[in-house]
């Protein structure tokens, strides 16, 4: 029987592409409260109220060392920065806003991405 060759996954071209949306997103003047994990002695409710929290310097982390499997792998830990952010903040307040700035500059990559 002839063998049967397994198509690598598009792992690699996901992974780029995944790469530089988070590359363009840390360089956003909006992420600044995104770039690290929530400073919990500065907030210290915030390991209380939000059960997994997510920072951008986290995401680039596991993507740089393989934890994500597919590219929509890697936007759900995008988009709980935001849904987190969102529980913790008002929307009028600047961190509320960035987050609503941040994830509207993330869903514009994204779609622009699943469209290519
Ligand atoms: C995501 N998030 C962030 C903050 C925050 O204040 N981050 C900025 C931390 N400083 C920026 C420069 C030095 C440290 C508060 C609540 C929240 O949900």
């Amino acid at each position: 029987n002839e063998k049967k060759e397994k198509s690598k996954p598009l792992i690699n071209k996901e992974f780029a592409a995944a790469r530089t949306i988070l590359d363009e997103m840390e360089l956003h003047e909006d992420s600044w409260p995104f770039l690290l994990p929530v400073d919990t002695k500065q907030f210290p409710t915030y390991k209380k109220v939000i059960k997994k929290p997510m920072d951008l310097s986290t995401i680039r982390s596991k993507l740089e060392g393989g934890s994500y499997k597919t590219k929509d792998d890697f936007s759900v830990d995008v988009r709980l920065i935001f849904d987190n952010c969102e529980t913790f903040n008002e929307d009028e307040s600047p961190v509320g806003r960035a987050g609503h700035n941040m994830r509207a500059y993330f869903d514009s990559q994204w779609a622009d991405l699943n469209s290519s």
